[in-house]
């Protein structure tokens, strides 16, 4: 199938079909989220926004990459955030990468996130749309971060059915970029685990889809069932 891979800088007008990718680690750290019990996840553009929203509504709490910092709750590291208590919240999340992405698709028809931890579900989720060819926004370095090209094409390959293995994908990713700068602790509000927690593959059993809730881009778990072993 005639997939589309662009960069953030690369989106122009409005895809049918598009899939947001960030492995390092917006995504991953949503889907650990909403593996906690985390209600719903608002995209917010900027940090003042995220503080704003969570400021006028009770109950809602702030995450953001980068340090720790005044009136934020959590950071953007899945070691982090899986010891958090967030059962039964609306989390605003906020990053360099993955949220600027899922933001600049958020009018498109049908909009995923995703990263390695919901790939099989997210390719089983399209699958079932028959959604033909996808544009997948690779958030990181400008649509050349391996990580995230590598989520995408492994993505774009279990769309098209049979096994596919998943060994030298994530390769790619344990040798990017990212993966070297968290390792080395050249990104803040880390974990040690952040990278390993990253490239595991189909941890979870949903889809997240980002739709248009009032004037909020908000991102919501949608459970996959698996494909018995049988008819695979
Ligand atoms: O927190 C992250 O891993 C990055 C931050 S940066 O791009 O390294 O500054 O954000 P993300 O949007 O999750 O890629
Ligand atoms: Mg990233």
């Amino acid at each position: 199938m005639d997939h589309h891979f662009v960069g953030i800088p690369e989106v122009t007008g409005v895809p049918r079909v598009a899939v947001v990718i960030d492995v390092m680690r917006a995504f991953t750290v949503a889907a650990w989220a909403f593996s906690r019990g985390v209600e719903r996840i608002v995209l917010a553009s900027t940090e003042s926004e995220a503080l704003a929203l969570k400021e006028s509504h009770s109950g809602w709490l702030a995450l953001k990459d980068g340090a720790p910092a005044a009136g934020f709750d959590a950071v953007n590291s899945p070691g982090l955030l899986r010891s958090c208590d967030v059962a039964g919240r609306t989390l605003v999340q906020k990053t360099t990468a993955g949220t600027v992405g899922a933001l600049a698709v958020a009018s498109a028809p049908l909009v995923l996130c995703a990263s390695f931890v919901v790939a099989g579900p997210t390719a089983r989720f399209l699958q079932t749309k028959d959604s033909g060819p996808v544009t997948f926004v690779v958030t990181g370095e400008g649509g050349q971060a391996d990580e995230d090209l590598a989520c995408a094409e492994y993505i774009g390959q279990c769309m098209a059915g049979g096994d596919v293995e998943a060994a030298p994908y994530l390769h790619r990713a344990r040798t990017s970029r990212a993966a070297a700068d968290l390792a080395g602790g050249l990104r803040s509000g880390y974990h040690p685990d952040d990278v390993d927690l990253c490239l595991e593959i189909d941890r979870f059993s949903f889809a997240m889809m980002a739709r248009q809730e009032e004037s909020l881009t908000v991102l919501r778990p949608v459970a996959v069932p698996d494909i018995p072993s049988s008819l695979r």
